[in-house]
């Protein structure tokens, strides 16, 4: 994060050297068949620190990798100075540099273990307190609303980071869930959202969460204004609102301004970047679905990957494994895209979180110095829970064109064994076989021998599988709310450490502004053909045809 090139770096150049001699040979099969130890050299089990049931196995043995290049991508890390960086925002220091702030999303998760004198951090205990009591409160079913009846549904208000977070883990941790207790998430500024949602609820048993770190964000604003005029339709004194309405922000003075008590408001503070925050008060829905005690299970997961992070050599640093070799395919391989694919319902959310996740961190043209780097940074995230996957979008993944790298993770004990967990073992044979078959994939000489004789020369070419196709397997006991914690923090701490290594500010996100801008003054000239001006002439006509066709 020097803001230096990485590329000037030598141990880059010497990847360089190290791909262009030696990536032919990279063939996985021999890789295999030439050292019976490859699995165990290439595989690192974790073990939670404070919680030996907190476990899970990372194999990085199947990617296309050498004892001299993960050495070699090691050298990386430090001639980037990770470590260095890595306590930095341990200590506090300001390493988004862009906007001045300190980087402290694991002081959320620290329990007071840090000595960190930044503004805010001593007031986190007295946050998780409140978060606690409210949580307490409104599950027992004491906090009332305003005709006396508990709450039934909680309708959480709030887009990107204020969103994300609680939408995946909420689906992630859904069998540790009050099920009597309905949770619903409104992100988007088409009203379609909230006028689906508020179908569903009854104004009497629900409660409205307004998640914001700035509070000023256009979607969640308006959808907050909508619910309130809603609620007010049938509650009609103002008056309840109190009952109805809590908000997530570091804001007070617009949280008073819309309607909303102190008392009713969580806070937080501007070192927990959005992508970062459901950690916080932003957490508030995530308590609520599962209770106080898994939401802190969930923070000491976190936590102890944090000291994972911190205090493991490098070569069995699982977040700087997995980080390096994502270098190795995005910076050598050319690989443009990255895929997380969950064999586990649960977390169908995880891949769109870690789109923002990673993408928003590491989606930069532009080091910390402000120089145009001349080499990829972050990749794009995609992903799906498996077998979805297998019967839509696998196809590629085995013959097409591109080198996609996957990480594939899976519960190796399921939450809903039904039959003798047989659609488990169904589920996990799956998991297995996919990284095998994208790994070894099929010769033309096995395809000869299926297909017998009379098969044509097209046919047989096409049921080839080239195999050599990269992927991590992540396997563990249960998908817990401690185990969850871990692994949202590993891939948090890889993002950082190809941060650094890339020189980028992971932590700010001037990509999305202009946007915001043209948007606000388009919608200033949407009334009248005549006020449409200062665009393109694509725009322009796109914005006639929008006037010429709407209906109000
Ligand atoms: O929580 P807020 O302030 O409403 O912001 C929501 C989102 O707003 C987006 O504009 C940012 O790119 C995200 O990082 C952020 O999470």
């Amino acid at each position: 994060m020097s803001g230096r090139l990485a590329s000037d770096y030598s141990s880059w150049k010497k990847l360089q050297q190290l791909y262009d001699s030696e990536h032919e040979s990279l063939v996985l099969k021999e890789l295999f068949a030439s050292d019976p130890s490859r699995f165990s050299k290439f595989s690192k089990e974790y073990v939670a620190s404070s919680d030996s049931a907190n476990t899970f196995l990372l194999d990085y043995s199947k990617n296309l990798i050498t004892e001299p290049v993960l050495n070699t991508l090691l050298d990386l890390v430090r001639e980037a100075r990770v470590e260095e960086y890595r306590d930095k925002m341990f200590t506090g220091e300001h390493i988004n540099t862009s906007e001045d702030r300190a980087v402290l999303h694991i002081a959320l998760r620290g329990f007071g273990e840090y000595n960190i004198t930044e503004a805010g951090v001593e007031e986190v205990p007295k946050v998780l307190k409140h978060i606690q009591e409210f949580t307490d409160f409104v599950r027992s079913g004491a906090w009332k609303g305003y005709t006396g009846k508990s709450i039934k549904a909680i309708v959480n208000i709030g887009i990107g980071g204020s969103d994300l977070g609680p939408v995946m883990v909420t689906e992630a941790l859904k069998s540790y869930s009050k099920r009597d207790l309905t949770p619903y998430f409104v992100s988007n500024i088409d009203g379609t959202h909230l006028a689906e949602t508020l179908r569903e609820v009854d104004p009497e048993t629900t409660l409205f969460i307004i998640a914001s770190k700035t509070f000023t964000t256009q979607e969640t604003i308006t959808n907050a204004e909508s619910a309130r005029e809603w609620f007010l339709t049938s509650a009609k004194d103002p008056a309840h609102i109190s009952k109805h309405f809590v908000a997530l922000s570091t804001n007070e003075k617009a949280v008073t301004s819309f309607g909303i008590s102190k008392e009713n408001m969580f806070g937080f503070w501007d070192w927990v970047g959005g992508r970062y925050s459901l950690w916080s008060a932003i957490g508030l829905s995530i308590a609520l679905v599962i209770g106080y005690d898994n939401f802190e299970q969930l923070l000491r997961g976190a936590h102890d990957m944090d000291r994972h992070f911190r205090e493991t050599p490098l070569e069995n640093n699982l977040p700087v494994l997995l980080a390096v070799i994502g270098i190795w395919y995005n910076d050598f391989y050319g690989a443009q895209t990255h895929a997380l694919l969950p064999y586990d319902q649960y977390l169908h959310k995880f891949a769109d979180y870690f789109q923002q996740g990673d993408m928003e961190s590491n989606g930069k043209f532009v080091t910390k110095g402000g120089q145009r780097v001349n080499y990829q940074t972050g990749p794009i995230i995609w992903g799906a829970a498996g077998t979805n996957g297998q019967h839509s979008f696998y196809q590629l993944l085995h013959q097409g064109t591109k080198l996609i790298p996957a990480d594939f993770l899976a519960p190796a004990t399921s939450h809903n064994p039904l039959r003798g967990s047989r659609h488990h073992r169904i589920l996990l044979s799956n998991y297995f076989a996919q990284p095998e078959a994208l790994a070894f994939g099929k010769t033309e000489e096995q395809v000869r021998k299926e297909v017998g004789p009379n098969a044509s020369e097209a046919l047989i070419k096409s049921k080839v599988f080239e195999g050599n196709r990269p992927s991590n397997s992540i396997i563990f006991p249960q998908l817990t709310p401690a185990t969850l914690g871990s692994l949202i923090a590993l891939y948090e701490h890889k993002i950082f450490t190809q941060g650094v290594v890339w020189g980028i500010n992971s932590y700010d996100q001037m990509g999305v502004e202009l946007g915001k801008v043209l948007a606000k003054n388009i919608l200033a000239q949407l009334n009248e053909p005549a006020d449409v001006k200062g665009h393109d002439s694509s725009t322009t006509g796109l914005i006639h045809y929008y006037q010429k066709y709407r209906k109000e």
